[in-house]
This record gives structure tokens, C-alpha cells and sequence, in this order.
């Protein structure tokens, strides 16, 4: 057992995260107030509707909660696909979205088009000896990345996954494979 990770359980696919933390070995924790925030070092915001994420969180006092302890430095936070959205300083378009706004990059909803729903390809992550396969489902890029993001894959030249200090974003769902390596690297990121 490697600590506790908190999964944001306020809609999406937090049960899928839970279930790969689970085939880690690591027991996660269902955040749906600030206080259940006490004691963790590391946080998962999971994919589904980015706008329903930010409303509810902001509603629950947990933007402003997750804000200061990101600042603070003392938690490491991955956000997947809707997760990143709410992640982004910035939403193309959308500039009154409840957001977060610890990674300093434009993020753009739907950036593969509304006709490409979903499709599914092999990338290759920094680091990483084997390719990842990645679920994109309606998903987001990055664009205008501030100094401090790192590009950690690329598809299409589009950045798809990119990490600033202890914040990770991916536009991908890797919740829906069986491939735990990205979910052990933010571990490790956290410091668990
Ligand atoms: N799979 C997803 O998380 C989709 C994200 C969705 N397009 C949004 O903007 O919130």
C-alpha cells in the first residue's frame, strides 16, 4: 500500500480511476468536500462534462480549496480529459467556465472536432520505453503553453499529455485501459 490518493467524485469516470488505483495497490478516497482533502498529497480529476466539473466544484468550495493547496505546493493533481479542462488557466472560447487555472496553458474543447467522437491511438510518452495507447473521447489540446509545461506526448503535433511541477494533464482516457504506468508515474510525481 502506497497511500491514499483522492479521486474528485463529483461526476465523471472517478470509478474508473478508483478501479486502476485499485490494480495498483492503492487506496483511493472519493473527494466531494474540502475537508476531504486532509492528508492527501495527490489528487485525480477525471474525465466527463469539464462544465459540470467546474460548476459543481466551485459550488462545493473545492475550486478554491484545491487552488490553495496546489499553490501551497503540497498536492500533486492529474487531470483526464474533462479533468484537464478544468485544470487550464484558460478555456478557448469558454471564458466564463469555472476553472482552476494552475496549468498554464489555453486548453480547446473538443479540439478533433465534433465528428471525431472518439477514436483510439498508440503514443509515445517521454520516458516511456513502450507506446501507450491512448482513448481519446471528445477530447481537449493543449495550445499556448506557458515556460513551466513540459510537453510530455504529442499526437498530430497537438500536445496530449503535459505536466507543470506536480500538475499532470492528459487530453486521453487512461483510466480506460489496462495500463497502470501512467497512474504509477503521478505516484511518483506525488511523491507516493
Ligand atoms: N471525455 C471527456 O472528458 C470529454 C470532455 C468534454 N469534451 C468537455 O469539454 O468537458
Amino acid at each position: 500500500m502506497r497511500g491514499v490518493v483522492g479521486v474528485l467524485a463529483l461526476q465523471g469516470d472517478f470509478r474508473e480511476h478508483k478501479e486502476a488505483l485499485r490494480r495498483l495497490g492503492v487506496e483511493a478516497k472519493e473527494v466531494r468536500k474540502p475537508e476531504h482533502l486532509e492528508g492527501l498529497k495527490a489528487l485525480i480529476v477525471p474525465g466527463g462534462e469539464s462544465t459540470t466539473i467546474g460548476k459543481l466544484a466551485r459550488e462545493y468550495g473545492l475550486e478554491e480549496a484545491v487552488r490553495q493547496r496546489v499553490a501551497e505546493g503540497s498536492l500533486a493533481v492529474f487531470g483526464t480529459c474533462a479533468g484537464a479542462i478544468w485544470l487550464a488557466r484558460e478555456i478557448l472560447g469558454y471564458p466564463e467556465q469555472p476553472r482552476l487555472g494552475v496549468l498554464d496553458v489555453a486548453v480547446e474543447r473538443n479540439a478533433f472536432g465534433r465528428q471525431v467522437e472518439s477514436f483510439e491511438e498508440d503514443l509515445f510518452i517521454r520516458g516511456f520505453s513502450e507506446p501507450f495507447h491512448g482513448v481519446f473521447i471528445r477530447a481537449p489540446v493543449f495550445r499556448r503553453l506557458g515556460e513551466g509545461v513540459e510537453v510530455l506526448a504529442e499526437l498530430s503535433s497537438f500536445p496530449v499529455l503535459v505536466r507543470q511541477g506536480k500538475v499532470l494533464a492528459s487530453s486521453f482516457h487512461p483510466e480506460l485501459t489496462p495500463d497502470t504506468r501512467l497512474h504509477r508515474y503521478f505516484l511518483e510525481l506525488a511523491g507516493l
